[in-house]
């Protein structure tokens, strides 16, 4: 679970967050919504334990990030781009590099990394250069390097900016499977079908604050909206910088 309180973050002239607060549950997708500039990647990245915030606090299965930054994230996985894979090393490789670097020893590393190529139903490439690889297939490997320590929680920074459809639809599956493993996975997104389409509950986003919190329904029936799009554009205030 990822608890955000009250969170606070001044960059330059800029009030990036503004006493942000809010949940994600375990067996839930969460979709953080917000126009460019809301503060989505801001927050992911308090929670990832890259920026300090000014005042309030994130935090992993109840351990605060700022404080103990090194056990909070054995229980968070961060999805990297799947664009900057190293090319020359194989899935197996790779994803057993990233499980020695979270503090594994190389027996429990190769434990680890089989048991992700298998659950991401990977064994055919596992053992082929990433070089040349697929967008689906780049896509597992960067989400098996964010799995493989066997995180509860899994945080994704617009996941499909960039993606083709086909594969948007492998990363949908494993999210939805990540799901029904009870991980919480927490994503950024300003496409609002995709928000629509995989999450639970939505943390509308706009000016760093939370200007709504919902599934999509509750979020139409609040606003007394029949379509997602209105109920958005009433919420944010405006529909630029949100996708369709
Ligand atoms: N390093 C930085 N220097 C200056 N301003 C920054 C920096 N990082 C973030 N900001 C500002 O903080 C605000 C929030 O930015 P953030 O990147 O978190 O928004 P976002 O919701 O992820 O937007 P997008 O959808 O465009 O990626 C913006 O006004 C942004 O310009």
């Amino acid at each position: 679970m990822i608890n955000v309180s009250n969170i606070s973050k001044r960059i330059g002239n800029v009030q990036a967050l503004d006493q942000l607060s809010f949940q994600a549950e375990n067996g839930m997708i969460t979709g953080l919504l917000g126009p460019n500039g809301a503060g989505k990647t801001t927050c992911l990245r308090t929670i990832f334990g890259l920026l300090k915030p000014d005042a309030g606090f994130a935090e992993i299965d109840g351990i605060d990030v700022a404080k103990q930054t090194v056990a909070a994230k054995q229980q968070l996985g961060l999805f990297p781009d799947p664009f900057g894979l190293y090319e020359r090393l194989t899935p197996r490789e790779y994803i057993s590099y990233f499980a020695r670097l979270s503090g594994m020893n190389n027996r429990a590393a190769s434990a680890a990394t089989a048991q992700v190529l298998s659950k991401l139903r990977m064994e055919d490439i596992a053992d082929r250069r990433c070089k040349g690889f697929s967008q689906g297939q780049r896509m597992k490997t960067a989400l098996a390097q964010a799995i493989v320590h066997q995180p509860t929680n899994i945080i994704l920074d617009e996941p499909t900016r960039g993606l083709d459809v086909m594969s948007t639809r492998v990363l949908r599956e494993l999210l939805l499977e990540l799901k029904r493993q009870g991980h919480c996975v927490l994503f950024s997104s300003h496409v609002m079908q995709e928000v629509a389409a995989l999450c639970d509950r939505v943390i509308v986003m706009a000016n760093g604050r939370v200007a709504a919190i919902g599934s999509p329904q509750q979020l139409c029936e609040q606003t007394g909206q029949s379509s997602l799009e209105e109920t958005f554009i009433q919420l944010i205030g405006t529909d630029e910088g949100i996708a369709a």
